[in-house]
C-alpha cells in the first residue's frame, strides 16, 4: 500500500542519524517523495554534500545533479506534487548566513507539501517562522508527530549536554 508518513518521517530520521554532530546547527535528515508514485526521488542529511549544507538543500542539490542541472531549475524535474518530509521545520533564517531552505523549497515550485517532524527549536534563530512563510506561498506544511523525542536527541547530538 501507500508508504505511510510515519514510515517516510522515520526514513528521514534514519537519515538524520548519519549527520556529523555539530554545536552549531542541528542534525536533520529529509527526503523528497512523489505521491502519485510512491517514490522517494531523493534524500540528505546535514552536512551530507560539501561546506555548510543542510538536510534539504542537499535533497534538492544531489537531484540537480543527478539531472546535471543547477539547484535553481529544480523544479523542471520535480513532478508538479512533490513532497517533502524533514525531521524538522525548513529554516527561515541561517546564523551563516546562507540562503535558507524555505527560500529553496518556494524556488522549486512544484513542491507542493512539507511534513515535519518538529518545530525548530529557538536556540539559533529564535522564532522560526519557517512554516508561517511556506504556507504563505500557498505550500501546506503538516506536523507528523510521534517522532519528536527522537529527532530531537538525534538533532542536537552536538550540543554541549
Ligand atoms: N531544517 C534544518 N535543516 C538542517 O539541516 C539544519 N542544520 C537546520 N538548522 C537550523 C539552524 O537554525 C541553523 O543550522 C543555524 O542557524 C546555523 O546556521 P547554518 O546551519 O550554519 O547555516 N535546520
Ligand atoms: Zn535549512
Amino acid at each position: 500500500g501507500p508508504a505511510s508518513h510515519d514510515a517516510l518521517m522515520q526514513q528521514a530520521l534514519d537519515l538524520a542519524r548519519q549527520s556529523p554532530p555539530k554545536p552549531t546547527n542541528y542534525c536533520v535528515g529529509a527526503l523528497l517523495f512523489n505521491p502519485t508514485t510512491n517514490e522517494v526521488l531523493s534524500t540528505g542529511y546535514t552536512l551530507e554534500l560539501q561546506g555548510n549544507t543542510h538536510a534539504e538543500q542537499c535533497c534538492l542539490q544531489k537531484l540537480a545533479q543527478k539531472h546535471n542541472i543547477p539547484e535553481e531549475k529544480i523544479a523542471e524535474v520535480l513532478p508538479p506534487n512533490t513532497a517533502i518530509y524533514t525531521t524538522m521545520e525548513p529554516c527561515n533564517l541561517r546564523l551563516s548566513g546562507n540562503l535558507p531552505c524555505v527560500d529553496r523549497i518556494i524556488a522549486a515550485k512544484n513542491i507542493k507539501t512539507v511534513y515535519l517532524g518538529v518545530k525548530e527549536p529557538e536556540k539559533f534563530v529564535g522564532e522560526n517562522e519557517g512554516r508561517k512563510k511556506l504556507e504563505e506561498s500557498g505550500i501546506e506544511c503538516m506536523h507528523v508527530s510521534g517522532l519528536e523525542e527522537e529527532i530531537l536527541k538525534v538533532a542536537t547530538a552536538g550540543h554541549e549536554k
